[in-house]
């Protein structure tokens, strides 16, 4: 039984294709572990869609972040900024979590 995580639907596609390999969370989405496997589902009606290992977490201020982390989210730096403004108003701390799309068995549900 793994953890589960969710991301809004409209990042899916980017997830399954390997373009999206991060997402910044307050610390109440912090728990995820290095080497962890978890669940993802959709956001909105908690469609499981895939399996990801995870490979850092780590706090980041929002002031840290650069264009390497928006190419890891598939945006722009503003346009990162934008997402985050919006799932997140006023916050200025985070959780990096960096991970993969698993393969093999593990992608399965
Ligand atoms: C419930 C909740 O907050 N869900 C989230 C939070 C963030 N994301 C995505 C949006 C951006 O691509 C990154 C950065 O936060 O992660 C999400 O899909 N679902």
């Amino acid at each position: 039984m793994y953890r589960k995580l969710t991301f809004f639907s409209r990042f899916v596609p980017d997830i399954l294709a390997g373009r999206k390999t991060i997402t910044l969370r307050d610390e109440a989405e912090s728990w995820p572990r290095i080497g962890e496997t978890l669940d993802v589902h959709t956001f909105e009606d908690d469609r499981w869609f895939c399996r990801i290992c995870v490979e850092d977490v780590h706090p980041i201020e929002l002031a840290a972040l650069d264009d390497t982390h928006a190419r890891q989210e598939n945006m722009t730096l503003a346009e990162l900024k934008d997402v985050l403004a919006g799932i997140y108003p006023g916050r200025d701390a985070f959780w990096l979590i960096r991970f993969k799309l698993c393969s093999g068995d593990d992608s399965q549900p």
